[in-house]
């Protein structure tokens, strides 16, 4: 654990104060980009560079299976998982068509898949094959826990160092709501009954029964909001502990993370309980249908920016709203100031 643990850089407040003063320079009435202001601002301090560009963007898609989805909490069966993986690696998941839109880096790790997949451009970074199932014992070790925050370490590490200006954590794995859903519960000390939903698409009655199952998780499990990391061990998934160290490496190396839908943003509270400072290098991207979503986004006291009615996972949501941080940094840098223009102020 104590590997995982890195010195976040604070914030650039005068790379802000230089961009802020940059915006009323420009052509339009002061304030008239609204909140694509408050953005390019936050961007410049996040890195430090007045004239930052968020682009290449690099999305990493972690992939793991649970040993809770023995009980009946999704829609689909375990199989989906290394399936859409496959699919992912084929080219034609709905993250691959977005990636390609905004010229993203796509990877897809395997963190935690009960089968392998056989394809090179899968990385196999398996800790396990699946989560235990969390009503028989921990879903993780504790090594196992570290293991899985490390591949995200690393694989931000190797993007950041390919160049990647912006990070876009996905993840892939049927149960991951129910497992985010009691992290959530444990972090927020809200009733899990509260956060759970349906995730994939379960029915009113698949909802009710995955409900009492996640109550009798966190009666034998009890995760607590004081211990993260052992939270992480006791009901967590592998894809959201390496969702969690992806956010820290990136926020190590001063580069904004754009949060995708519910797992993701619960894998980012669990970063920001690990490391709080994480937190200054987090932008929402949008509010997925899922309910615990906004319970998650409150305790990170984070507004999204799209609402598209998403629930799909994989960083889809966050791809979608690329473009409007891309358009808030390009507007900032490449606008006519009013003595350029000579329009008058
Ligand atoms: O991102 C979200 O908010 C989201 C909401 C519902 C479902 N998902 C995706 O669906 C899968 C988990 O759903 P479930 O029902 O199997 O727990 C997983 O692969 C996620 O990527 C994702
Ligand atoms: C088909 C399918 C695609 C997904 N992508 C992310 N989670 C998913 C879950 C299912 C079931």
């Amino acid at each position: 654990m104590v590997d995982s643990i890195r010195s976040i850089p604070s914030r650039n407040t005068e790379a802000g104060e230089q961009t802020r003063r940059r915006l009323d320079e420009l052509t339009k009435p002061p304030g008239s980009l609204g909140e694509l202001e408050n953005i390019a601002i936050e961007l410049a301090e996040m890195t430090g560079e007045p004239s930052y560009q968020p682009g290449p963007p690099a999305i990493l898609v972690f992939a793991a299976d649970h040993g809770l989805a023995a009980a009946g909490v999704s829609a689909y069966p375990q199989v989906v998982t290394k399936q859409m993986v496959q699919n992912f690696a084929a080219g034609g998941a709905a993250i691959n068509i977005l990636a390609k839109q905004i010229g993203a880096q796509l990877t897809i790790t395997d963190v935690g898949l009960t089968e392998p997949v056989d394809n090179h451009q899968v990385s196999n970074q398996r800790v396990a094959f699946g989560t235990k199932n969390p009503l028989e014992s921990p879903a993780m070790s504790e090594a196992e826990a570290s293991a899985a925050i490390q591949s995200g370490l690393t694989a931000v590490d190797d993007a950041v160092q390919a160049g990647a200006k912006s990070i876009i954590p996905g993840e892939m794995g049927i149960g991951n709501t129910a497992s985010a859903s009691l992290m959530l519960a444990a972090l927020s000390e809200l009733p899990v009954a509260q956060l759970v939903g349906p995730g994939t698409g379960l029915d009113h009655s698949g909802v009710k029964k995955k409900r009492e199952v996640l109550e009798e998780v966190m009666r034998v499990r009890r995760p607590q909001a004081y211990a993260p990391f052992q939270a992480l061990q006791e009901v967590g998934g592998f894809e959201i502990a390496a969702m969690s160290g992806a956010v820290i490496a990136a926020a190590s190396h001063r580069v904004p993370i754009l949060l995708d839908g519910f797992i993701s943003t619960v894998a980012a509270l669990t970063a920001v309980r690990l490391q709080p400072e994480v937190r200054e290098y987090l932008i929402a991207g949008h509010r997925s249908c899922e309910p615990g979503h906004e319970a998650a986004l409150e305790a990170l006291r984070l507004t999204p920016l799209l609402d598209l009615r998403l629930r799909l996972g994989e960083g889809t949501g966050a791809a979608l709203a690329y473009p409007v941080i891309a358009s808030a940094a390009e507007l900032c840098r490449g606008m006519a100031t009013f003595t350029e223009a000579g329009v008058e102020k």
